[in-house]
């Protein structure tokens, strides 16, 4: 809902007149283990059907929550500028995770946190925990929890400022790709509100997330692979060049294993604008974490 407001603003903004059309998620109700043949897009295929029913006309959704496979009735018409990207340990004290007691109960269902959880302190008991943020913060209160994972972004959105937390660096904890941006979509065709929305998009923030979701198509890592990535497209000077850093890691989902690799791109920006570079990027680092080997850990994961 904050998503969606949020969005509805910045066209309020424009002069484009908005209603919203609120709408209860598969992520919002199902509490079942993780299971990736029943959750690919589980937040986000409720909000699509409303947009093929002509329920609604624009989607708003986390960007990290929308599958990298294209469905062709739906287009990617803008992705903003994007929120703080990193993952925090949420806990009573808002204590770093060092200073966790041995064998603590950490909460997380995502493989890709598991992993580097593990890596960086093997002792944990990381557990599963689901629903949305509200769910998982009731169960961190009520004790099955010394301290869960969450994004940073969701509870900057959910005006959360007061909740003890210690933010990860990129180095512990590489995010999912696309956390941390929204992706808004619409009716493929639908010109009039392709045009409403495209002007909430922020090209440095898709760059980086198209390169992103490069590799996690590539390496077809879906939603339940240990796959982290993270991009971002730095000034240059002129305005004529972009240049676009990525670093992909895929780990077993123990935490033993970990793969890294990274790249950079410069390259000039088209009139319009174009996402070539960032998936020619996204492909060189994915096809890099092939050749290390990084399909038999994805494999290993399902
Ligand atoms: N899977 C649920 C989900 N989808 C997006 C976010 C956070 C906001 C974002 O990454 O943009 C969350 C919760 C979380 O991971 O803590």
């Amino acid at each position: 809902m904050w998503q969606a407001r949020h969005v509805a603003a910045g066209l309020t903004a424009h002069g484009v007149a908005t209603e919203l059309v609120p709408l209860v998620s598969g992520g919002d109700t199902d509490m079942r283990p993780i299971d990736g043949s029943r959750q690919v897009g589980l937040f986000t295929k409720r909000i699509q059907q409303a947009l093929v029913d002509n329920e609604a006309d624009i989607a708003v959704h986390s960007l990290k929550d929308l599958p990298t496979q294209i469905d062709e009735r739906f287009s990617l018409a803008a992705v903003p500028p994007r929120e703080v990207v990193t993952d925090c340990l949420v806990s009573p004290t808002g204590i770093a995770l060092a200073d966790l007691s041995v064998g603590a109960r950490v909460g997380t269902g995502s493989t890709r946190r598991m992993a580097q959880l593990k890596s960086l302190r093997d002792d944990l008991r990381v557990e599963p925990i689901r629903g949305n943020v509200q769910t998982r913060l009731s169960k961190l209160e009520s004790g099955e929890f010394d301290a869960i994972v969450l994004a940073e972004a969701g509870l900057l959105r959910l005006e959360m400022h007061d909740l003890p937390r210690t933010r990860f660096s990129l180095e512990e904890m590489l995010p999912a790709p696309g956390q941390g941006a929204l992706g808004i979509e619409v009716r493929s065709d639908d010109a009039e509100a392709y045009a409403a929305v495209n002007h909430l998009d922020d090209q440095p923030t898709r760059w980086a997330v198209v390169a992103e979701r490069t590799v996690l198509a590539a390496l077809h890592g879906g939603c339940l692979a240990p796959i982290a990535a993270y991009s971002v497209a730095l000034p240059t000077a002129d305005s004529q060049t972009a240049q676009l850093n990525l670093t992909a890691v895929v780990m077993s989902t123990d935490g033993t294993q970990r793969l890294e690799e990274s790249a950079v791109s410069s390259f000039e920006i088209a009139s319009p604008p174009s996402d070539a570079a960032a998936i020619e990027l996204g492909s060189a680092v994915a096809e890099k974490l092939r050749a290390a080997g990084a399909e038999r850990l994805i494999q290993a994961a399902r």
